[in-house]
């Protein structure tokens, strides 16, 4: 008998010390520093610690409250899932399941329409109603082949590039990343609390970085690189936030000229990112390490279809199973304008899916053709597929770096 019970800030040593068993590592205690800091964001009163019959605690699971970009420049609050273990002796005997099937129905009781989590390992989520939503990977490039392609006459960038140090410039990260990521679908909100207590990845965490920071023409900043070269001369890019493209060619500029390093390697690079058409020598720049990145899970289908923005007008049935919470929804979904209505239908349905696949669908970056082909979802007509994947198509391909 698994027995769950919501956590608050008087459970914070437990939870901690019960959630890194089931990773079988050790750290130090929230509050102190290095990896202790990390906790000092948790939300404690957000978490739900599972026990067995016996009382003793033998699993976790937590949430931050987030935002989260979609298609169209929509924000919607999300939930994002973190902080998942399970004790090795405890192990695949349903905690888990009972934890996840505790969580999705607070989040519903939150009326949040998705939530979200980054996944240890990808086979795990899934049969929870998780879908791959977004991807990232690193790009290297070798220092003596990053010559950029010439500019076009007129294209020079009006604005600057200033050095600073990460200590100086948080609140200047702070702010450009806010304005990014309501951009970029697939994005997630930093809370401020991150920043203030160095909870997180760097430039979160106050590691030593050099930060590039670029303004514009009128000397407002729109983006930065955090970077350090290390002892390998690699010159290490934690993350490239630009607002507008110009920003972004002057911060790649910046980087790759960098004297005395061997190779730039810029993590967290979207999909769609520029960088081998900015170099003069197209194939110079190797993508490494491609990992799956948010998972997205829909707890409310109208709702998480009419959330997001739509660019083509259209109209589909979408047949949705959800076995984990023992549904099933058929629903008719207009665009019209921008603007999506979802109503259950009885018409015969366009396409069929898990919800696990609409999670990976919805933000726009796989389209749902492509997970026709590997079997996932059944189109019902021929031209489903070309009118599924006009409606789902995002902007921007979606793209998330930031690590929770
Ligand atoms: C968002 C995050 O925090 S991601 C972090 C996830 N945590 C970790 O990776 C820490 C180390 N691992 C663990 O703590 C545990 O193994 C967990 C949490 C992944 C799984 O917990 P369990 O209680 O064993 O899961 P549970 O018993 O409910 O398993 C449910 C199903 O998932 C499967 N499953 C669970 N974990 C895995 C896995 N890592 N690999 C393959 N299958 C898995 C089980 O076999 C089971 O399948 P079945 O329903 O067909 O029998």
């Amino acid at each position: 008998m698994i027995d769950i019970r919501p956590t608050t800030e008087q459970d914070l040593d437990l939870f901690v010390e019960t959630m890194h068993a089931a990773f079988g590592m050790f750290v130090d205690p929230p509050g102190e520093g290095g990896t202790g800091v990390w906790w000092s964001a948790f939300e404690p009163e957000r978490g739900l610690l599972a026990h067995d019959a016996d009382g003793r605690p033998v699993g976790t699971a937590g949430a931050y409250t987030l935002e989260l970009t979609l298609p169209g420049g929509r924000i919607v609050p999300v939930s994002g899932v973190t902080a998942v273990g399970v004790l090795p002796s405890h192990r695949r005997r349903g905690v888990l399941t009972a934890l996840m099937r505790r969580q999705l129905a607070g989040l519903r009781e939150r009326g949040e329409v998705l939530a979200v989590l980054l996944a240890s390992e990808s086979v795990i989520y899934r049969r929870f109603g998780y879908g791959p939503a977004t991807s990232t990977q690193n790009y290297a490039v070798p220092r003596q082949r990053a010559a950029l392609a010439p500019l076009r006459a007129g294209d020079a960038d009006p604005g600057t590039v200033e050095l600073l140090h990460r200590d100086k410039a948080v609140e200047l990260l702070e702010r450009v990343y806010d304005e990014y990521r309501r951009l970029r679908p697939g994005s997630v909100s930093r809370p401020h609390r991150w920043w203030e207590r160095g909870a997180g990845q760097p430039p979160i965490a106050p590691k030593p970085r050099y930060v590039a920071l670029h303004r514009d023409a009128a000397g407002r900043p729109d983006g930065y690189a955090s970077y350090h070269v290390d002892d390998d001369r690699t010159l290490r890019v934690d993350e490239t936030i630009a607002v507008t493209d110009a920003a972004y060619t002057a911060l790649a500029r910046y980087l790759l000229g960098h004297d005395l390093v061997q190779r730039v390697v810029f993590r967290h690079v979207p999909p769609d990112h520029p960088l081998p058409w900015l170099l003069a020598d197209h194939s110079a720049g190797q993508p490494e390490k491609y990992t799956d990145w948010l998972w997205a899970r829909v707890l409310d289908v109208p709702g998480a279809l009419t959330s997001r923005g739509w660019s083509a007008d259209g109209e589909l049935v979408l047949d949705v199973d959800d076995p984990f919470l023992g549904e099933h929804h058929r629903h008719l979904l207009t665009v019209r304008g921008g603007e999506a209505a979802c109503v259950p239908t009885d018409r015969e349905p366009d396409l069929s899916l898990d919800v696990s696949d609409l999670g990976t669908i919805l933000l726009g970056g796989t389209a749902p053709s492509t997970l026709a082909r590997a079997g996932h979802l059944r189109l019902h007509h021929p031209d489903a597929a070309a009118r599924a994947d006009a409606l789902f198509r995002a902007e921007r391909a979606p793209h998330c770096l930031h690590w929770f």
